[in-house]
């Protein structure tokens, strides 16, 4: 299928991969990477893990519901990610925070369960593919080598401390009766984290982009994989903590899922993964040392997360943005 973002294998990375990448990231802020670690059978046992719990009863689902830490179940029209929108996102949602030790720190359906270390893999991989990705951004950035250089970003994505990180399934029923072509089912919005990897399968469409150039919706359909033994190219947006920390030189783009109407009337299903990327806690939504950033005068420049004069942290921007989106009290 023909699309207009590039694919960019990632998997023997040069300069020339990493300005590539910059050169997206900085554009339409949405990109698709081959090349990666992922199998095509991990995926497709996730879907099917995904598929199993979706396709239980409403009061079993809703015993593992959503906590504000943002882990667990969240149900049919329980996420508003459009805050101009009245009615909820008409999608289910399972969230799984950071692994330790490869154990869920959340209580886990038995579909779930059973498949703890898999998850924790997965959820992993999904971690250092993000780094291997921000390592190649600080490179084209040219961060300053005394401060971290290359490893700026990924030095503040240690796994080993408290961060926002989200592996998510998600499940959007088909409606067979609506002829309403524009039915959104993920409002628009833009990522919280640091950056998002997102996993959809053919046939299953409905991803569309804001371009923040002509400000027009492009759609983002599922890939083919390049053989049976790799996963489809995977779908990577930067994401608002990223724009913070580089003055919005990378772009966080608007995005939403409707569905094709002629899916709609098929009766397809859609499942998505998406793998929220996210500092740690505590890290500084600042400019980061990049002469490129640095050089940049007047808005650009000032496009760091603020609460009046002080500089947000990542764990505070992710509690406003998720109080906003399922209505917790602040
Ligand atoms: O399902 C999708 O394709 C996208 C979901 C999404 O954008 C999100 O959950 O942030
Ligand atoms: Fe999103």
């Amino acid at each position: 299928m023909d699309t207009v973002l590039p694919v960019i294998d990632i998997s023997n990375p040069t300069a020339e991969t990493g300005q590539k990448l910059y050169e997206a990231a900085s554009t339409l802020g949405f990109v698709y990477i081959e090349g990666s670690e992922f199998a095509s059978d991990e995926v497709n046992e996730m879907f099917r893990l995904s598929k199993e719990f979706f396709s239980q009863p409403y009061d079993e689902k809703q015993t593992y519901a959503i906590s504000e830490a943002n882990r667990g179940y969240s149900c049919m029209n329980r996420e508003v990610l459009d805050p101009t929108e009245k009615q909820g996102d008409p999608k289910e949602a399972f969230n799984f925070g950071q692994f330790q030790d490869d154990k869920a720190v959340q209580p886990l359906p038995p579909t779930f369960s059973r498949f703890e270390k898999d998850l924790a893999d997965f959820s992993k991989k999904c971690h250092a593919t993000c780094n291997k990705l921000l390592d190649l951004l600080a490179v084209a950035l040219k961060i300053d080598p005394a401060q971290d250089g290359a490893e700026w970003f990924s030095s503040r994505h240690d796994l080993k401390q408290a961060s926002g990180s989200i592996l998510r399934l998600l499940y959007y029923p088909a409606v067979r009766n609506s002829d309403d072509e524009n039915e959104i089912r993920a409002g628009a919005h833009t990522d919280y984290g640091s950056m998002t990897l997102l996993f959809q399968r053919a046939g299953e469409e409905g991803l569309e982009v804001l371009s923040p150039i002509t400000n027009e919706w492009i759609a983002i359909p599922a890939l083919q994989a390049k053989d049976s033994k790799s996963c489809p190219p995977i779908v990577v947006n930067i994401a608002d903590q990223l724009s913070f920390w580089s003055a919005s030189v990378l772009k966080s783009a608007v995005h939403r899922v409707k569905f094709p109407l002629h899916q709609c009337r098929s009766g397809v299903d859609r499942y998505s993964m998406a793998y929220f990327c996210h500092p740690a806690d505590d890290t500084l939504l600042e400019p980061v040392p990049s002469p490129i950033i640095q050089s940049l005068e007047g808005e650009g420049a000032n496009a760091v997360a603020k609460n009046g004069d002080e500089v947000l942290t990542a764990g505070e921007h992710l509690k406003r943005r998720l109080a906003a989106a399922y209505s917790w009290k602040q």
